[in-house]
């Protein structure tokens, strides 16, 4: 297990649609928490800067090119599994549909509904009514890290 000094740095994107929907995706089997729901994302490779991991995971996970993302806020949380910090991105530009190249599910949501969520992600949602439907670029808002 991950130490407290020793975090894992987590790039995790937040596609909006003009519709104010989001995309979220259910953790696949083999993984921590499988079955769990997440906005797509992963780990930042040592020395990658984080909106590299952010455009990389996209493309590996979803064939989802970022235009641009804006970075939104930062959450750290110590699972059993990792100490994770978590840096979520916002982004309404990009190309391409999502695909399921990891075997994942998809779901687009407005008010997100689905469970179970991964516990770290759980505010979010609830931070999340403030941006997305008014269609801004809210300022990086201040988290737990
Ligand atoms: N992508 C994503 N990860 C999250 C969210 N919330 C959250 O706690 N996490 C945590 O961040 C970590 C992401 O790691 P991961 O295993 O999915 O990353 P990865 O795609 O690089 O996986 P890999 O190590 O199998 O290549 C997990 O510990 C996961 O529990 C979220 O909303 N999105």
């Amino acid at each position: 297990m991950q130490g407290l000094s020793s975090p894992i740095d987590v790039a995790v994107g937040i596609l909006i649609e003009p519709n104010g929907n989001v995309l979220l995706a259910q953790r696949p089997e083999g993984k921590p928490y499988a079955g769990y729901w997440e906005f797509p994302g992963g780990k930042v490779e040592p020395g990658e800067p984080i909106v590299d991991a952010l455009k990389r995971e996209f493309v590996e996970e979803l064939g989802v090119t970022i235009v641009s993302a804006a970075p939104w806020c930062c959450v750290e949380y110590v699972y059993p599994h990792a100490h994770v910090r978590l840096h979520f991105y916002l982004c309404r530009h990009w190309e391409g549909q999502p695909q399921s190249l990891e075997g994942q599910a998809f779901a687009w949501q407005g008010a997100v509904k689905l469970e179970p969520l991964l516990p770290a992600t759980i505010p979010l949602i609830h931070w999340l009514e403030d941006v997305r439907i008014a269609g801004n670029s809210p300022a990086f808002r201040q988290g737990q890290c």
